[in-house]
């Protein structure tokens, strides 16, 4: 994977109510169409359709493509540069009920399992937080109070208070994936059944080195006292460059991956949205607002963007390091092709397009991505 922030579009396949919805067109005349990796926005005018604006990317994937297919062709390579020590982040962006969340689950759940190296080992901590209505939740320690966002004297940003939990394996992250989806506000809306009402922050945080010999010998074992298991594994990670029987193991890095569920834009008469569903989409649209206008802004040309408004948005101001920072992103645009949702995904494209168009900007204003060389609790924020 290169330096630069990758763009993917994902088209969902039609679901029942956009095939019964009369605004929606038969399938054989779907508003969109795709060859290669450019969409095609077809333009239905006096009975006829006409070629539209295109938008390329650097994949776009159709309704036939499996999470499977999208994860292999464009999300490993980003978590594998993760794993290797360079941050990463993911996020999933795109109009309500395009298909975020679906998309992001099915990345998560691979996620988990590769994590599984036979030359290097793992600390692995995560952390799930959720931000609603700009109030910012811990979904693995729920009755928490609402958390803060600081900064430090050495320009990192983290949540305070927020919770990290030690994982293992697959089936401790899948755990809390659970648990903190449980968590996560959610309501129905006339587009989604499950409509996600905040945005999610799954962060992996990797600490890695080499395996030594006596490393692999004693590794996790993971039937036993978890505790005990945390205390063996930090204190080896942590030992520094000689293992236990004085070979060199090499130094630990530290890197971490964002997964980020942006919960979906949308417009009122779409959505029928009034009272609580209403007040959640103004805020979901004004953060959803800010980040587009970041993202744009950090397109701009030449060194003189001016301010960028991190600060608008509890979300924004979260994702600085990722956005502004060092860190490899990828953003997955999710659309559906029904008619509905024309002009909202043409914004959404032209967002992503301009974006994605501007790789060197992207990359002289980021730098070049870099390795944490040793543990540091805010690590992963620095901008
Ligand atoms: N690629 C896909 N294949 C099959 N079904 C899909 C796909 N993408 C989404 N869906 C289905 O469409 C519905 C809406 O998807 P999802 O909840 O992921 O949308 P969302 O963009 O996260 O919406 P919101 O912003 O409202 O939370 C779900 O029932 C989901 O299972």
């Amino acid at each position: 994977m290169e330096d630069h922030i990758n763009v993917a579009i994902r088209i969902r396949p039609l679901n029942q109510r956009e095939v019964r919805n009369s605004t929606t067109v038969a399938l054989n005349q779907l508003p969109w169409h795709v060859n290669r990796d450019t969409i095609i926005q077809r333009q239905y005018h006096d009975g006829r359709f006409s070629q539209g604006n295109s938008y390329t990317f650097d994949k776009v994937f159709d309704q036939k493509d499996t999470t499977q297919k999208v994860y292999d062709n464009s999300v490993k390579g980003i978590i594998q540069s993760t794993l290797a020590g360079f941050n990463g982040t993911i996020f999933a962006y795109g109009q309500t009920s395009s298909g975020k969340t679906h998309t992001m689950h099915g990345i998560r759940d691979m996620f988990s399992k590769i994590a599984q190296d036979e030359r290097r080992e793992y600390l692995l901590r995560v952390s799930f937080l959720e931000i609603y209505n700009e109030v910012l939740r811990d979904l693995l320690e729920p009755s928490k109070a609402s958390l803060k966002i600081h900064e430090n004297a050495k320009r990192e940003i983290f949540v305070g208070d927020l919770s990290e939990h030690i994982v293992f394996n697959a089936e401790q992250v899948e755990e809390l994936l659970a648990k903190g989806d449980r968590n996560r506000h959610i309501a129905g809306t006339n587009m989604n059944e499950r409509s996600s009402r905040s945005h999610t922050i799954f962060r992996i945080v990797a600490e890695s080195r080499e395996k030594s010999e006596a490393g692999s010998a004693d590794s996790s074992s993971q039937d036993g006292d978890m505790d005990v298991d945390q205390e063996k594994h930090h204190q080896r990670l942590s030992s520094g460059s000689l293992g236990e029987t004085g070979e060199f193991t090499g130094a630990v890095m530290v890197s971490c991956l964002n997964l980020v569920d942006l919960a979906g834009s949308e417009r009122v008469g779409l959505t029928g949205a009034e009272g609580q569903r209403l007040k959640e989409g103004g805020h979901i649209n004004k953060s959803l607002l800010s980040l587009s206008t970041v993202i744009a802004r950090l397109s701009e040309d030449g060194g003189d963007r001016g301010h960028i408004p991190y600060r608008d948005s509890k979300l924004t101001r979260i994702l600085q390091p990722s956005l502004g920072g060092n860190a490899r992103t990828l953003i997955i645009c999710t659309i559906t092709p029904a008619q509905d949702y024309v002009e909202g995904v043409a914004v959404d494209a032209q967002v992503c397009v301009s974006r994605q168009n501007h790789p060197e900007q992207a990359r002289s204003q980021r730098g070049a991505a870099w390795r944490c060389p040793a543990s540091s609790p805010q690590a992963c924020q620095r901008a």
